[in-house]
C-alpha cells in the first residue's frame, strides 16, 4: 500500500481495499468513542460502500466498538419500496448493521416509496431526520454545530462512480447544482432507478472526514479527473471535501490514470505514512 499527502491510499486489488478500509473505519470510530461517547457515519450504497460494511463485519476488532453508539445515516437511497434489494439501506443492514445489532433507533433511513408518495417527500422527510437528529444533538452534547440543520458527521463514506457521480449527484444534473438544501429528490438519473435522494454536496462537506472508497479500472478516469482538480459540477467526486480530512481509498486499477505528479509525490512519501490515525 502507497500513501501520498494529498490524502490518497492504493490498495493492490479491491480485497485488499475494502479490508483498509473497515480497519480504518472500526479505528476511527473506536477513537471518537474514547472522546464523545458516541459516533456518527454516513454510509454509500454501490459496490466497495457494500464490501467495506462486509469486511467490518468479518473483521475480529469489530468487538472493540459500541455498536448500540453509533449513528447510521445515508449518503443516498433509491426511492425504492420496502424490501426491494437495491435498496442501499437494506444492503447495509444485511452486510453489517443486522449482524452487529445495531439498535433500530441508531438507523436513520430514508423513506421507502411504500412510506411516501413521491421522491420530494422522502428528501423533505429525509431532511427533517436530520434536523431534528441535530436539535437533540445539540441539547445533549452542547457543541456548536457546523450546520444547525445537521448533526455532526464523524466519517462519511463515499462511492464513486465511472461518470464520477457520488452519492446521487450525478455529473450536470441539478442535484449537484442545489444549494441552500441539505436533502435533494432526484429524478431521470442516469443509473437506475431513475428517482433517488442525496444528500448535498454542501451538507457532504459538513463531515469531518469524507474517505472516497473507488475500485476498478472504469473508475480510473473518473478518479483522475476528480484528483487533477476537475470542477465539481462536471465531476462531483471532485467536489467533496471533510472539513478536517478527505481520503481516496482506491485499488491500484483505479489508480491507473493518476497524474505523473501526484503519482510522484506518493513515491516520495511511500512508507510514511504521516496520516493514520
Ligand atoms: O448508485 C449508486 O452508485 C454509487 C457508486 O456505486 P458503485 O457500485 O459504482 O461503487 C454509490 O456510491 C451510491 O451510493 C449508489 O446509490
Amino acid at each position: 500500500m502507497r500513501h501520498s499527502p494529498n490524502g490518497v491510499s492504493i490498495h493492490p486489488d479491491p480485497q485488499a481495499l475494502v479490508s483498509a478500509i473497515a480497519a480504518r473505519l472500526i479505528t476511527k470510530l473506536v477513537d471518537v468513542q474514547s472522546r464523545r461517547g458516541e459516533a456518527t457515519v454516513v454510509l454509500t450504497g454501490g459496490s466497495v460502500g457494500i464490501a467495506a460494511l462486509e469486511a467490518v463485519t468479518a473483521n475480529p476488532a469489530r468487538t472493540a466498538v459500541d455498536w448500540t453508539r453509533v449513528n447510521f445515516w445515508w449518503g443516498d437511497e433509491r426511492f425504492l419500496p420496502q424490501g426491494d434489494p437495491e435498496l442501499n439501506s437494506l444492503q447495509a443492514r444485511q452486510a453489517m448493521l443486522a449482524p452487529l445489532g445495531v439498535p433500530a433507533e441508531r438507523i436513520h433511513a430514508v423513506a421507502t416509496s411504500n412510506e411516501v408518495a413521491t421522491v420530494e417527500e422522502a428528501a423533505a422527510d429525509y431532511a427533517l431526520q436530520l434536523a431534528e437528529a441535530a436539535a437533540a444533538e445539540e441539547l445533549a452534547q452542547g457543541f456548536e454545530p457546523v450546520d444547525p440543520r445537521l448533526p455532526r458527521f464523524d466519517v462519511l463514506l463515499l462511492g464513486v462512480g465511472p461518470d464520477a457521480h457520488i452519492a446521487s449527484l450525478f455529473p450536470e444534473m441539478p442535484g449537484v447544482r442545489t444549494v441552500g438544501a441539505t436533502t435533494v429528490a432526484v429524478r431521470d438519473a442516469p443509473k437506475p432507478p431513475p428517482e433517488r435522494i442525496s444528500l448535498t454536496l454542501e451538507t457532504i462537506n459538513t463531515a469531518e472526514e469524507v474517505w472516497l472508497g473507488v475500485a476498478g479500472d472504469d473508475k480510473a478516469g473518473a478518479v483522475g479527473l476528480a484528483l487533477a482538480g476537475a470542477g465539481p459540477i462536471q465531476v462531483p467526486a471532485a467536489g467533496a471535501r471533510g472539513r478536517t480530512k478527505t481520503r481516496w481509498l482506491i485499488d491500484q486499477a483505479a489508480a491507473a490514470q493518476l497524474s505523473r505528479r501526484l503519482l510522484d509525490s506518493e513515491q516520495e512519501h511511500a512508507g510514511t505514512d504521516d496520516d493514520e490515525e
